[in-house]
């Protein structure tokens, strides 16, 4: 598939919308202080990003974080409790009809016909473009050629998710939402969909994904928000946000709640060790082979076998656990 987005031609439409596409160096997608309640669950308690042209942004938190009110109001589906958000430029509830062929929306299962055939409905959803992809080339490219004369309720969970994908691009949109986009794929196909989110970002397009998955975000993003109970506990580049506060760390496993006064005092100064969970200990600072053998003579001297002994650098997992307390996967 390698020239096959070459050969298409740029994703996006060459179409200008004029006076309604932001202006040069203004995010694609730019949200302030968003608030959404039902009752009395603050499911966004005031989010704040942009998302640029050509970047790709990974919501990424543990269930009922709020990603998905988050990315709804985005869409235009559901209006926020307090806070602007602007699509394009645009309000994306007041101008929903002037957004709704510039966004594409990947959407779980909803609005398929379960009788109609895989290239069928991408076909209609291509109706609906001026200036649509070709449908075969997105069938092939997602790896669906052999499943397009197949009913919709006869697709795998995964090659309905690569159809859902396949409508909410073939309009070349200018900016994509994109919940939980390889949720029951296998890992082949994973593969085939980062890839094609890959060059939608090379082409321009800019793309807002949610994700439980560590190593899409950590591979696909260009920047990811880490959310937790509807606010931000961490933003940056995966990069950065893996690197921040330590060149590298200690981790280990050893019984729950040592008290960790005496390795504080024997470690220097700008060292911290916690439990960010029971019976799991951090030390975080630049390891050295001096304070390796400072931390395991002290669990020599407590009397404490420590297991599971690593030094690595985090991971994005590492980050919302040591931020939160909690585990990110569900
Ligand atoms: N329509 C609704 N009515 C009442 N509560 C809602 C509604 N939609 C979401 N919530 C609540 O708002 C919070 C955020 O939910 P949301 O679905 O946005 O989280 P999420 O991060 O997408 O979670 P998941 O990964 O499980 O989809 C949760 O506490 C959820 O129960």
């Amino acid at each position: 598939m390698g020239g096959d987005l070459t050969e298409r031609g740029a994703v996006t439409s060459d179409h200008d919308s004029g006076d309604h596409t932001p202006g040069r160096g203004e995010p694609a997608l730019r949200v302030r202080g968003l608030v959404k309640r039902f009752g009395a669950t603050t499911a966004v308690g005031g989010l704040d990003f942009d998302l640029p042209r050509g970047r790709i942004l990974a919501l990424l938190g543990p269930n009922g974080a709020g990603k998905t009110t988050t990315v709804e109001i985005c869409e235009g589906f559901t209006s926020p409790d307090d806070g602007e958000v602007r699509v394009l430029g645009l309000d994306p509830v007041a101008d929903n009809d002037r957004l709704r062929s510039r966004i594409g929306v990947m959407l779980q299962g909803g609005g398929a016909y379960p009788g109609a055939r895989a290239g069928e409905m991408l076909r209609l959803c291509a109706a609906y473009s001026a200036d649509p992809l070709d449908p075969d080339w997105l069938l092939r490219t997602l790896g669906l050629a052999d499943a397009q004369r197949t009913s919709y309720r006869r697709l795998s969970g995964g090659q309905q998710q690569r159809l859902a994908l396949a409508c909410a691009l073939v309009g070349r949109p200018e900016l994509v939402f994109l919940d939980e986009p390889t949720a029951g794929m296998d890992a082949h196909a994973r593969l085939l969909v980062w890839e094609l989110i890959g060059r939608l970002r090379d082409d321009g397009v800019a793309v807002l994904l949610t994700t439980h998955l560590m190593d899409e975000a950590e591979d696909l993003a260009d920047d990811v928000l880490i959310i937790d109970h509807g606010v931000t506990v961490a933003a940056g580049s995966p990069a950065e946000l893996t690197s921040r506060g330590a060149e590298n760390e200690l981790r280990f496993t050893a019984p729950v709640g040592l008290d960790l006064t005496l390795l504080r005092t024997v470690l220097p100064e700008d060292y911290h060790c916690t439990e960010p969970t029971p019976g799991t200990y951090l030390v975080s600072g630049q390891v050295t082979p001096q304070v390796l053998a400072t931390v395991t003579g002290w669990c020599a001297k407590i009397n404490v076998l420590a297991t599971n002994l690593r030094v690595e650098t985090r991971s994005l997992e590492d980050v919302f656990l040591d931020l939160t307390g909690r585990e990110l996967r569900p």
